[in-house]
């Protein structure tokens, strides 16, 4: 039975909001900041990285954001394009504000950390004149990313957003993607992400950042299924808990507990699954598979991307991720990768 239901009529399959950036990840693996002098840039922010995903497989992608008026503007904006991602909504930003900038070093497959430069950034100026009804309203699914609402006047677009698109029957999908540095504090972070999370119908996060979530709540187990029966009492139908390397566990409004399997990969850098396991799964659920189809989809796309260089430029295929899995089943990667 389809939990979520996308209305055939919209237009648009999927529209993301949030931050546009730049990630210049380490060419020189295995080897901390301090020794690394080259990298190369590519498009980043967790939700472009989704819609970059979900273009690749083939749905029609659009995106509502900020960019600064600079060349790295300019170089986001045409990489979406060159991608078939819709960027009438995507604003050119004319206060001085700067794009947001991702250094990431890759001291060895298992230790990875992101240096973000967000002083001043581009996306969080994203206002609610930008938010246009029509836009939301013409969308199957809108993915909200949790940093969007890290301060003014982006929260506020983002809740315009959330209204448009429960008012419009637009399928939310809340990821998480908690990052500290955004925020002024845990607790106003956990206030934000409470609220928008009870508007929400898919909420997908790691344990830790729903622990991040639960910490006004005296009770609170940390448990998945504790987690997720929460939401059950307001919009969401599916929560969605990661553990990295462990897999996934999804939770429905309708009992169903289902296990996400993970996939071997040639691990280069950890992040950047999230985004692929995101893309993978939102678009399986967008064809109607099973909840545990879509979770091995995502994983698949995950693992695929973990092992490359990029997030958003290895965002995976339809053909890519079909015929890793078979390979995978097929038993062609014993032995020859490691996760
Ligand atoms: N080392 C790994 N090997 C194989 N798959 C992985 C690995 N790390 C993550 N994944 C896949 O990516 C998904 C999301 O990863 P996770 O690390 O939990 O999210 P995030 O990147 O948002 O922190 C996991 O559920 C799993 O399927
Ligand atoms: O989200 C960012 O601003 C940086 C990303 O582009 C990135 O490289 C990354 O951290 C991906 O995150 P993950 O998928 O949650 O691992």
């Amino acid at each position: 039975m389809n939990l979520l239901t996308f209305d055939s009529q919209k237009t648009m399959d999927f529209v993301a909001i949030g931050r546009l950036c730049i990630d210049l990840n380490a060419n020189e693996i295995n080897r901390p900041m301090e020794e690394t002098v080259t990298f190369t840039k590519y498009v980043g922010g967790s939700p472009a990285n989704i819609a970059i995903g979900m273009a690749r497989l083939g749905m029609k992608t659009g995106f509502v954001g900020r960019v600064a008026n600079d060349q790295m503007g300019r170089f986001i904006v045409g990489y979406l394009n060159a991608n078939q991602i819709d960027t009438s909504n995507v604003i050119i930003d004319h206060s001085g504000s700067v794009t947001g900038l991702a250094f990431t070093e890759i001291k060895s497959p298992t230790d990875c950390s992101i240096l973000m430069y967000r002083d001043n950034a581009a996306d969080l100026k994203l206002e609610t004149r930008d938010i246009s009804e029509e836009y939301i309203k013409n969308a199957k699914a809108l993915l909200v990313s949790g940093t969007a609402l890290a301060k003014s006047p982006s929260r506020e677009a983002v809740f315009l957003a959330l209204d448009y698109a429960r008012t419009h029957n637009v399928v939310v999908f809340f990821d998480l993607d908690y990052r500290p540095y955004t925020w002024t504090s845990p607790e106003e972070t956990a206030v934000y992400y409470n609220l928008a999370a009870e508007k929400c119908d898919v909420i997908i996060g790691t344990r830790e950042e729903f622990d991040m979530m639960e910490r006004f709540e005296q009770n609170a187990d940390h448990d998945d299924s504790f987690t997720a029966k929460k939401w059950f009492e307001y919009h969401a139908k599916i929560v969605v808990i990661k553990h990295g390397k462990a897999g996934s566990i999804a939770y429905t409004k309708e009992g169903e507990r289902v296990e996400g399997i993970t996939f071997p990969a040639n691990v280069i850098k950890t992040f950047g699954a999230g985004d692929a396991y995101a893309a993978g799964f939102i678009y399986g659920l967008m064809q109607g598979w099973e909840i545990s189809k879509s979770m091995e989809y995502g994983a698949a796309a995950a693992s695929i991307v973990i092992s490359s260089h990029s997030c958003s430029d290895a965002m995976p295929m339809v053909d890519q991720i079909d015929n890793y899995i078979k390979k995978y089943k097929n038993g062609e990667f014993k032995n020859k990768l490691t996760s």
